[in-house]
């Protein structure tokens, strides 16, 4: 499928169902000092008031450089990291609120899949008793041989032989790997999964396949996804929506084509002028918006917009007092859940304010270093799909 192909829940006009609600959602980590540790000299804002939904049976995709919190917001969602402030509601239900054995079934509905599947398979166990201890835990099985049937299932829905059953982690390839990754978090049949960086480890050829096969399944088992990653290409592929993450806020989000042809964040017009276009005629002729200064310490965050110490387009004064909101914008006229946190979208939007620094751009491998970050999707993996 690709992204034209893809079309959001509810995108024909009714209300699409939310699974996952959240609601100004803050982390904040103290940061200690002292020979014991027992003083607070200040905080890592690692989520700073984040407010987004993930519909039933859509792939959200949460993109931004590295260190911005999107792993943070991702552990939040799975209650992993309680909240400083604001909650998450899912399925209907506050999961801070839930104790005992309402947790770990609520639990059993939010599975995770991590970036690298070598470090979080356990190396003494086999496949199958990986993939029969979470159904264990969760009272589908009382053991092997009663989970045998279920586990046969599932080896054949991500494409690996019954014979891995018996076989161990360090036996297996890369992709192999996150197939089992996935088989287990598949095992206690979840509603959402919450894949952090899911093919960043694996080669470009292999990163494919495994898309392909998230997509397969979601369709299969009608899964919801919230895919992490720094990777624009990746996200761009297999996302309903993307929401754009920048030092612990959510700067922009659309629907995924939206996104892409018209982004209205400057920090989003950066990350896409910075991904090459593998057509020539194209390359040539755009554009490159050049960010200055590094990503500033989530510890010691800019005032106002947070964005404004390195945005081309900033205004004095008010991008350095205010705070921009996360607003909806019309484009052309029309309403359709295009949110972003900028003061200026529309003025950008109609050539009305001209950036600060645009350059031609080069064909320069090292161009994403103007990000301060490796935001660059590699276009051979949009093609490999
Ligand atoms: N347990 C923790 N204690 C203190 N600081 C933390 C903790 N976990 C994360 N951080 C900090 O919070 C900020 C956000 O981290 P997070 O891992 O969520 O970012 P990220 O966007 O997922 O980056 P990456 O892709 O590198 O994982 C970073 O500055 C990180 O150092």
């Amino acid at each position: 499928m690709t992204t034209t192909e893809h079309e959001a829940p509810g995108a024909a006009g009714t209300e699409p169902e939310v699974l996952v609600d959240v609601q100004g959602v803050k982390v904040h980590f103290p940061i200690k000092a002292g020979v014991i540790l027992d003083r607070v000299i200040g905080y890592v804002y690692a989520v700073d008031g984040v407010d987004l939904t993930i519909h039933k049976g859509e792939t959200y995709g949460l993109v931004g450089e590295s260190g911005c919190g999107k792993s943070t917001l991702g552990r939040a969602i799975l209650n992993l990291e309680p909240p400083t402030d604001g909650k998450v509601i899912f399925d209907g239900v506050d999961i801070a609120s839930l104790k005992g054995e309402a947790l770990r079934t609520k639990r059993q509905d939010i599975q995770m899949v991590f970036q690298d599947p070598l470090s979080s398979l356990d190396p003494r166990q086999s496949v199958e008793s990986l993939l029969v201890e979470g159904m264990q835990a969760h009272g589908l099985a009382k053991n092997a041989k009663e989970a045998r049937p279920r586990l046969r299932e599932l080896l054949k829905a991500v494409g690996l032989p019954v014979q891995a059953l018996s076989k161990y982690p360090h036996e297996f390839s890369g992709g192999q790997r996150q197939r089992i990754g996935i088989a287990r978090a598949l095992s206690v049949n979840p509603k959402l999964i919450v894949a952090d960086e899911p093919v960043s480890a694996l080669d470009v050829s292999v990163q494919a396949q495994v898309i392909n096969l998230l997509e397969d399944l979601q369709e299969e088992y009608g899964l919801t996804y919230l895919v992490v990653a720094h990777d624009l290409a990746v996200v761009r592929h297999i996302s309903d929506r993307i929401g754009v993450m920048y030092l612990g806020s959510l700067v922009e989000e659309a629907a995924a084509a939206d996104l892409y042809a018209q982004p209205l964040h400057p920090y989003t017009r950066a990350l896409l002028s910075a991904v090459p276009i593998p057509d020539p005629d194209v390359e040539d002729s755009r554009e490159q918006i050049l960010l200055t200064g590094d990503l500033p310490s989530p510890s010691n965050p800019p005032s106002g917009c947070r964005f404004h110490t390195r945005c081309p387009w900033r205004q004095e004064t008010r991008c350095d007092d205010e705070r921009p909101q996360l607003r909806v914008v019309a484009i052309d006229g029309v309403v359709e859940g295009h949110r972003v946190a900028c003061h200026w979208a529309e003025q950008i939007e109609s050539g009305e304010l001209q950036p600060h620094a645009v350059k031609a751009i080069a064909i320069d491998p090292s161009a994403s270093d103007t990000l301060g970050g490796d935001l660059m999707g590699p276009a051979s993996l949009t093609e490999a799909l």
